[in-house]
C-alpha cells in the first residue's frame, strides 16, 4: 500500500546517539535563564517531533562577570570582549555541560577552540529601545537630560543626534538599569528590545529606536548555541533550532565587526536583513562607525544576492556570501577612513579599545 500525501520526516541523525538528558549551561541572570529555557524548550519540541524524548536540564554556571558585577568596574577593564562567555565555554570543554546558550552580541568574533560553530535560532527584535520618564521620546527629552548607557556604541549615536543630552555611564542587569529611571536618578536608559521582551519588561519602552538613528550591536537580539566539536550528533540535533536567515544576518554583521576591530577601535553598529529581491533573496547590510564622542559618524550599507539562481545556494555558499558581504563593507569603510574616527578631537580614548557593546550583566 502506498500512502500519498504524507512526507515522512527525514531523520537526519540517529537520535539514539543522544543521551536522554542534556545539560545546558547558562548564566544565572534572569535574562540568561529565560533565553536558555527558551532554547531548551525549542530543542525538546523539535526532538519530540522526530520521536526522540530528550530532557534538557539547565545548569547555572557562575562567570567572572557575575562574580564582579556588584562593583562598578567598567567592563572594558575586566578583560575585554567576552568576559561572560569564558566560564560557560570552560564548563563545556570540561564536560560539565553539553551545550551552552549565549547572547550572540557578547561573543568574541574569533572561533572557539574545541567547540562547534554556533547555531543561531530565530532572532528577537534586534533594535535598541528608549525607556524614559513620563513616556518621553528622544526628541522630547530636553537638553541636559541624563541618559544612561555603558555602551560606547549607544553613547556615540546618542551624542551624534546633537540634542545636548548628557550620557551617563551605567552598569548592572536590566532590572537595575530600569530602576534608575523609576528612582529619578536618570531621565532615561537605552536597552536592547530583545532583553526587555525576554524578561517581560517591554511595556516600559517609551520609544523603539529606528536603526537609522541607533544601529544595534552586531548580533543583537540573536542567541548562539554551542556544543563540543567532539559531539557531532548533538550539533546535528541543535541544527533543528537554527534559523537560516538569522544565521546569515549575524554572520555578515560579525564578519564586518571582525574586520573593523582589526583596523579601528571605534564604536561599531551593524544590522543585516534578508529581503526578497527580483532574483531571489538578498542580504541588506547597514553599518556605522563613530568617534566615541559622537562628533563624527560614518554610515554605509550594501545589498548582495544570497542565492544566484532559483535553485538556491547551499548553506555553506549562503554563509560564505554573508561573511563576504560583511567583510567587503568593512573594507570599504576602512578605505574611507573608518580607522581614523578614533582620532576625533576630545575623545578620551581608553588605552585598550572598548568592546563593542560592553553593557554587562544582561
Ligand atoms: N550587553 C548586555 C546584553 N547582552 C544581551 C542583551 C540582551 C539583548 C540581546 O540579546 O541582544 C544585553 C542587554 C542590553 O544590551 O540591553
Amino acid at each position: 500500500m502506498t500512502t500519498v500525501g504524507i512526507v515522512p520526516t527525514r531523520v537526519e541523525f540517529p537520535p539514539a546517539l543522544l543521551p536522554r538528558k542534556l545539560r545546558l549551561g547558562t548564566r544565572r541572570s534572569k535574562l540568561a535563564l529565560t533565553q536558555s529555557q527558551w532554547v531548551a524548550d525549542r530543542l525538546t519540541e523539535s526532538l519530540a517531533a522526530l520521536g526522540a524524548t530528550v530532557e534538557v536540564e539547565l545548569v547555572e554556571v557562575t562567570t567572572h562577570g557575575d562574580a564582579t558585577a556588584k562593583d562598578n568596574t567598567p567592563l572594558a577593564t575586566l578583560g575585554g570582549t567576552g568576559v561572560f562567555v569564558t566560564a560557560l565555554r570552560d564548563a563545556l570543554l570540561r564536560g560539565e555541560v553539553d551545550l551552552a546558550v549565549h547572547s550572540l552580541k557578547d561573543l568574541p568574533t574569533g572561533p572557539a577552540e574545541g567547540l562547534s560553530p554556533v547555531v543561531v535560532p530565530l532572532r528577537e527584535d534586534p533594535r535598541d529601545a528608549l525607556v524614559a520618564r513620563d513616556g518621553l521620546t528622544l526628541a522630547e527629552l530636553p537638553a541636559g537630560a541624563r541618559i544612561g548607557t555603558g555602551s560606547p556604541r549607544r553613547a556615540a549615536q546618542l551624542l551624534a543626534l546633537g540634542l545636548g543630552h548628557e550620557v551617563v555611564g551605567l552598569r548592572g542587569n536590566v532590572d537595575t538599569r530600569l530602576g534608575k529611571v523609576t528612582s529619578g536618578e536618570l531621565d532615561a536608559v537605552v536597552l536592547a528590545v530583545a532583553g526587555l521582551r525576554r524578561i517581560n519588561r517591554a511595556a516600559e519602552i517609551t520609544e523603539l529606536l529606528d536603526p537609522l538613528l541607533m544601529l544595534p550591536a552586531p548580533g543583537q537580539g540573536a542567541l548562539a548555541v554551542e556544543c563540543r566539536e567532539a559531539d557531532p550528533a548533538l550539533r546535528e540535533a541543535l541544527e533543528l533550532v537554527q534559523d537560516d536567515d538569522a544565521l546569515a544576518c549575524v554572520l555578515a554583521e560579525r564578519a564586518l565587526l571582525a574586520r573593523l576591530e582589526a583596523g579601528c577601535s571605534a564604536p561599531v553598529g551593524a544590522l543585516a536583513d534578508v529581503v526578497e529581491g527580483d532574483d531571489g533573496p538578498e542580504l541588506s547590510l547597514r553599518a556605522m562607525v563613530a568617534a566615541l564622542d559622537g562628533s563624527v559618524t560614518m554610515r554605509r550599507s550594501s545589498v548582495v544576492p544570497l542565492a544566484p539562481d532559483i535553485s538556491g545556494s547551499s548553506g555553506a555558499d549562503r554563509a560564505e556570501r554573508a561573511r563576504a558581504a560583511g567583510h567587503a563593507l568593512a573594507e570599504q569603510m576602512l578605505a574611507e577612513g573608518a580607522a581614523d574616527l578614533m582620532s576625533a578631537p576630545d575623545s578620551e580614548t581608553p588605552a585598550r579599545a572598548p568592546q563593542h557593546d560592553p553593557e554587562g550583566d544582561q
